[in-house]
């Protein structure tokens, strides 16, 4: 089947976009494995899909393919790439949009200096939610707030992760680290990623604070390794972070790909991230049956 496809980035973090606007592609995980594959596809951290209204009030359906092909709940890097694709291509010429994902709504406004802002909802942190079994476990108490202690191995030597456990629609888990440059984020960020008290897996954030209002962050993501940068993991970063007491609400996170700023007024309110998008080619390509 020979499809087009949009390459985009969001600080780093790409993706391959998908208009499926007037009919649906019928496209199988192995198809979109395909299509993320730096080597024998497109390349990409993610696939997204343009879909359209599912209802009054909402102008898209935003649906969210890992590199490994599972639909996953959430994306905020792509989610900024997404209202400057369906502006750029004509869809909408609304400057804010609402679309819908696997359980949430977002709202996506591009600025007239095209940085995006989006509002990603309030953090969840009702552990059942995340999903996170915290059977036999006590919280450590931090800073007002609390992490759990993850074995990452079977015997009483094995080392650990202390994380913050929420959800940004998807699951996080945030550890603190003094330098991320030396924080081993593929060895432990692969343990935390499947660790058996996170049933749907989890995205596993590595976050140094530099100060109240400054932090760096790497992300080894669920279904697609470390990223060079990962929206939801920078809003759950923050947001841990002014939970645990150590920052202001309003951050500017720096990943390997680029600046994210988030804010965050606590409780109920929704977390808002703000970075940057950009169009990187459009193509054709034979996706295998
Ligand atoms: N790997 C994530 C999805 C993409 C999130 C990330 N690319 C972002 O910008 O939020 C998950 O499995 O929940």
């Amino acid at each position: 089947m020979r499809i087009r496809f949009t390459k985009m980035q969001g600080a780093g973090n790409d993706f391959v976009v998908l208009d499926e606007t007037r009919g649906r592609l019928g496209l199988q995980p192995a198809q979109y494995r395909w299509l993320a594959d730096r080597h024998f596809g497109v390349g990409a951290d993610q696939v997204l899909s343009v879909r359209p209204s599912p209802a009054p009030g909402i102008d898209f359906e935003y649906v969210i393919h890992n590199a490994d092909g599972g639909e996953v709940e959430q994306c905020g890097n792509g989610a900024r790439c997404f209202v400057r694709y369906v502006r750029e291509r004509g869809l909408t010429d609304k400057r804010t949009v609402r679309v819908r994902t696997m359980n949430t709504v977002l709202e996506l406004t591009e600025a007239d200096d095209g940085r995006v802002t989006v509002d990603m909802g309030p953090p969840v942190f009702d552990l059942p939610q995340v999903p996170f079994d915290d059977a036999g476990l006590s919280p450590h108490p931090q800073g007002g707030w609390h992490t759990w202690r993850l074995a990452l191995g079977t015997d009483a030597a094995a080392p650990h992760a202390d994380v913050a456990v929420l959800s940004m629609g998807n699951p996080h888990a945030v550890q603190l680290v003094a330098d991320v440059d030396a924080a081993p984020v593929a060895a432990v960020g692969a343990l935390v990623e499947r660790h058996p008290r996170f049933p749907k897996r989890v995205n596993a954030g590595f976050l140094q604070v530099v100060d109240r209002s400054h932090a760096r962050l790497r992300v080894w993501e669920r279904g697609a390794g470390e990223t060079l940068a990962c929206g939801t993991g920078a809003c759950a970063a923050v947001v841990a972070g002014i939970r645990l007491g150590l920052f202001d609400p309003r951050v500017d996170v720096q990943t390997r790909g680029g600046l994210l700023t988030i804010a965050w007024d606590g409780g109920d309110a929704p977390v808002r991230m703000t970075g940057p998008a950009a169009t990187v080619f459009e193509g054709e390509i034979e996706v295998p049956q």
